[in-house]
């Protein structure tokens, strides 16, 4: 079976909450990216050995955390070695916006997917008001009000993440062969 991770940042639990469902969906191992932008040695062995990883941040002022941005800019070293050319990647972020230039955080992932020479699985299902209720095809988008828990992030947002995690390991394991 083909591994897929999770890895994300979250600064006060709403992309927690969203790669629950994600990881769920794939049945992923998850990969937290501390307060401080780290994550230990084991993690990094455990996305070198994944056949699919899945970006998540929060979107903060249009793009994703400084923690996350940290964690990408460390991935510099597999780029050096082509580590994870051919692997299968996914994204998603959430936001307090409607809109909230969400789709500049998946943008950056997609980048950071392209510079790693992986191979990225956008979001295709249709917007039927529940599910893909954002209209996103680029990545997975998730929104709640800004003064909202992440209890309160809509069902169908979940539920879409589940969806788009079930579609990456599949992609994953149809590509592994
Ligand atoms: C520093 C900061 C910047 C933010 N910038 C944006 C933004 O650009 N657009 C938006 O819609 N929401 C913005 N928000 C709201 C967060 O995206 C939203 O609360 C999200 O659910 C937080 O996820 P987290 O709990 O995983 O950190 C911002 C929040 C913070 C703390």
């Amino acid at each position: 079976m083909a591994k897929t991770v999770v890895i994300y940042h979250s600064g006060y639990g709403h992309t927690a909450r969203v790669a629950e469902f994600v990881a769920q969906g794939a049945k992923a191992q998850t990969i937290v990216i501390s307060p401080e932008g780290d994550i230990s040695e084991a993690d990094w062995a455990t996305l070198d050995a994944a056949d699919a990883i899945i970006f998540g941040s929060p979107t903060y002022m249009g793009s994703v955390s400084w923690q996350f941005k940290k964690f990408a800019d460390a991935t510099s070293k597999r780029w050096f070695t082509s580590a994870w050319k051919d692997k299968v990647a996914g994204g998603f972020t959430i936001s307090a916006s409607p809109s909230g230039d969400k789709l500049s955080t998946v943008q950056y992932f997609i980048t950071l997917a392209m510079q790693q020479g992986m191979i990225w699985v956008g979001q295709p299902l249709l917007n039927d008001g529940t599910l893909n209720r954002l209209g996103s095809n680029s990545g997975l988008m998730a929104q709640v009000g800004p003064t909202s828990p992440a209890a309160d992030i809509p069902q169908g947002d979940l539920d879409t993440a589940k969806t788009y995690g079930e579609r990456i390991a599949k992609v994953a394991e149809t590509l592994r062969g």
